[in-house]
């Protein structure tokens, strides 16, 4: 079986229920938008290969529950996430607010590595809008986040957030990702040694996950 990616990275969603995760995720990689609320319930993912810099990053994409009582759930996905996308709402001050404790949540259990960027969603709802960009921007900054108005809706600025995110985990992980690569090459140019020699086909699956 020929190989489909050479690294793959686990990215988890959080933010209040109805901000737009699963709209988001779903529009991301299945260009749909789906205007129901049907609250995710506990955690769901969807997966999609992005390429950057020549290598094929596999996304494995947790999109969690926003409510309440989801929380012991969703917290055991924490640790094994190389990247945050912290979701809030332009039309909802209060999901804004709680943006606090999201992100108080996580510095508490995901690893220090973690790469994050911060969302306001539902942009294209500018007539309802609660919180203005230059907040959002503002908070972004507070904790080091970089910072995107999305719409799930009108897919603008989705594609871009994901990407980016992506990118800052693969530049946080650079060592680990050529240690990978290297590595692989290695067993690759064995392997083919070992068919040359043996004369007959193998099929080689060689995906790779990020254990940093
Ligand atoms: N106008 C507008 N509506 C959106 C957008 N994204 C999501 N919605 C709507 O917001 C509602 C909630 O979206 P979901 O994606 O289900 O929200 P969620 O954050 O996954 O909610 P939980 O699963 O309960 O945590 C739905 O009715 C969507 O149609 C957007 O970009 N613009």
């Amino acid at each position: 079986m020929a190989k489909q990616y050479d690294v793959l990275f686990r990215l988890l969603m959080l933010g209040d229920s109805g901000v737009g995760k699963t709209c988001m995720l779903r529009r991301f990689t299945e260009s749909e938008f789906d205007p129901s609320h049907i609250s995710t319930i506990g955690v769901d993912f969807k997966m999609k290969t992005l390429e950057l810099d020549g290598i094929r990053v596999r996304v494995q994409i947790w999109d969690t529950a926003g409510q309440e009582r989801y929380q012991t759930i969703t917290k055991q996905y924490y640790r094994r996430a190389q990247g945050i996308i912290f979701v809030y709402d332009i039309t909802s001050e209060s999901s804004f607010q709680h943006l606090m404790k999201w992100v108080g949540d996580v510095d508490e259990f995901a690893p220090d590595k973690v790469q994050s960027v911060l969302i306001g969603n539902k942009s294209d709802e500018e007539l309802s809008r609660q919180v203005t960009k230059d907040q959002g921007s503002k908070l972004a900054e507070t904790y080091g986040m970089e910072f995107f108005e999305t719409s799930a809706s009108t897919s603008s600025n989705i594609s871009e957030a994901f990407t980016r995110l992506t990118e800052l985990v693969l530049q946080a992980h650079h060592r680990d990702v050529d240690n990978l690569l290297g590595a692989l090459d290695d067993y690759l140019d064995n392997h083919a040694l070992e068919e040359e020699n043996e004369s007959e086909g193998t099929d080689v699956n060689t995906h790779r996950t990020c254990a940093c």
